[in-house]
């Protein structure tokens, strides 16, 4: 299970594994901190010098017990409590207790620095660091920063030592759905426990170091799956990616993983129905033939020779209501399992009545995006009608503009409250809606929903779209009996493939077929490394 929670249900569920389970918190705490060193063992192995901050609460514990697991594996552990020692709580006054035990073997070095003073003594500790943990304020905090917490944060914010968080950058409301925290530590990776938070999810890291790439963690630190629940059921979109990884059957055919007919392309616009049918192909489907106007064929036609192309009949340059006649549509439709429609598509002519009259008269799975999309603009009952109350499998891949245009309302509206939105419209219409953007959100038609962590700014430009179309259709025509997962995985898989074309390339220079060269790479990433660590956001940062 890959539930997103809230600082609520987070807390709850600690306290249903307490409660129902039997197992209490200074266990949890105990497996926290062991987590995040043993994370720092491994992804910063040449760091002796940690420097570990700690708040008074329980993400300070966490902090405390790193430092213990550190020091025993013989790092030079300085621990900075930015609070007097008797105002610890409990917990972290206990494993307190515990690291001076290990502290007469081992180097640690513990200071109080609740006020600006004793911190400013102990400048040498962050001076010398090779690597700090912030465990100041996790889930319990309220915003804004307050106190010396903002002090190191400023002090911290001009070094370029990296910072492993724990739980959470200091200052990060944990519920927040925003992009950004202002006012918060800047952070290379984060370590949480058990789920991610919203935050986790939406938020995007300050780092100093490369900017997309810092890695989210989720550790399992004793809770069983059982005790997580949330009320809102958002996941996020990595477990889906476990389809995409197991081996094609050895005695398949092309038969076995669909036949999938791209319908796009007006005159001038042959690159969209192009990079659609070629990430089809490169994303594992049987066959994939291209429907596009007869006048820009030959041109589709070059893109791949694997590509097989169908001239359609053509009004203003783009496809005409002519090739809905019986004979012509039973020809077009013969041995195709699924339909992508609307890449390059454009809306002149009679394209858009062609694209709502093809969707009503077929019954096969369909992707409907760009032109196809516009088609249905204030028309969203007759989507409704074709989805056949969810007989019938549309996805709908609209970014907020096309969104906005479907549903009716502006693009700030769209904004506004993605999560519910989607929900509901894909609820409405008994279909699955990846609404595309930062953290593209895929709403299913049984009311879940989930969010993608891929995918980084290099992918903002044309083409991204017609290319995710064309992973939704193949990932669709080859696993048609599991619909939430394929889309999850396409969905994760383009992000990815995107994250890696910006780590070999530059986020200016990565073009939309880039992504589809680094589609070999996505696939074979395992979202869950051998450490067990899951990976929220796609990709580790290259040090
Ligand atoms: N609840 C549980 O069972 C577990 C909790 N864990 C840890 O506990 C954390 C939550 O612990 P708590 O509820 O004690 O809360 P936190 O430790 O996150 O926050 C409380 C501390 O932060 C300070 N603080 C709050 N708002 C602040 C602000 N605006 N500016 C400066 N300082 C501020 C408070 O004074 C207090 O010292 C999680 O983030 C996680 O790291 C883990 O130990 C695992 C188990
Ligand atoms: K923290």
């Amino acid at each position: 299970m890959n539930l997103v929670l809230t600082a609520a249900e987070m807390a709850a569920t600690d306290k249903r594994t307490e409660s129902d389970y039997g197992i209490p918190l200074p266990s949890l705490m105990e497996n926290a901190g062991a987590a995040v060193a043993r994370f720092c063992l491994l992804h910063y192995p040449a760091a002796t010098h940690v420097t570990v901050l700690c708040g008074k609460g329980n993400n300070g514990g966490d902090g405390l017990v790193a430092a213990r697991h550190l020091a025993l594996a013989g790092r030079i552990v300085s621990v900075l409590l930015l609070a007097a020692e008797e105002s610890l709580n409990g917990p972290a006054t206990e494993v307190l207790r515990q690291l001076r035990e290990c502290n007469s073997s081992h180097a640690v070095r513990i200071a109080f620095t609740p006020e600006e003073e004793s911190l400013l003594e102990e400048a040498p500790a962050l001076e010398g660091a090779d690597l700090i943990l912030d465990a100041i304020v996790g889930t319990g905090f309220k915003a804004p920063l307050r106190g010396i917490a903002t002090i190191l944060r400023d002090r911290l914010q001009d070094m370029t030592t990296p910072i492993v968080a724990v739980d959470l950058p200091s200052g990060w409301d944990a519920d927040s759905t925003e992009q950004t925290f202002e006012g918060a530590f800047r952070a290379d990776a984060v370590v949480t426990f058990t789920a991610p938070k919203l935050a986790h999810v939406f938020g995007h890291l300050a780092s100093t170091q490369t900017s997309s790439f810092g890695p989210v963690v989720v550790t399992e630190i004793g809770s069983p799956e059982e005790a997580v629940q949330s009320a809102a059921n958002l996941t996020w979109a990595g477990a889906a990616k476990s389809i995409a990884e197991a081996p094609r059957d050895v005695n398949a055919n092309k038969g076995k993983y669909g036949h999938i007919l791209l319908v796009g392309g007006s005159y001038g616009t042959f690159g969209a129905p192009s990079m659609s049918s070629l990430a089809a192909l490169r994303t594992g489907a049987g066959l994939v033939t291209a429907a596009v106007p007869k006048t820009i064929m030959n041109q589709v036609g070059l893109i791949t020779p694997e590509l097989m192309v169908r001239a359609l009949e053509e009004e203003s340059g783009a496809a005409s209501l002519g090739n809905l006649e019986p004979k012509l549509l039973e020809a077009l439709m013969k041995g195709i399992s699924v339909l992508a429609i609307g890449p390059g598509l454009s809306t002149q002519g009679e394209a858009s009545q062609f694209a709502r009259d093809l969707i009503a008269g077929t019954t096969v799975p369909t992707v409907i995006d760009a032109d196809a999309l516009n088609a249905f603009a204030g028309k969203t009952d007759l989507i409704k009608q074709a989805a056949a109350g969810g007989k019938r499998i549309l996805v709908l891949t609209p970014h907020p503009g096309e969104m906005a245009r479907l549903a009716g309302l502006t693009v700030k509206q769209v904004e506004a409250d993605r999560i519910s939105l989607a929900r509901r419209f894909a609820t409405e219409h008994h279909i699955t809606l990846v609404l595309k953007g930062w953290r593209t959100l895929i709403a299913h038609p049984d009311g879940r929903i989930a969010v993608n962590t891929t995918g980084n700014p290099s992918m903002a430009k044309g083409g991204s779209g017609d290319i995710l179309t064309g992973i939704v259709a193949a990932m669709l025509a080859q696993y048609p009996n599991h619909v939430a997962e394929a889309v999850e995985a396409a969905v994760l898989l383009h992000g990815l493939a995107g994250d890696f074309a910006a780590r070999d390339m530059d986020e200016h220079t990565v073009l939309a077929t880039d992504t589809v060269a680094h589609l070999t790479t996505a696939f074979r990433y395992r979202v869950k490394d051998k450490q067990a660590f899951t990976w929220l956001a796609g990709l580790q940062q290259e040090r």
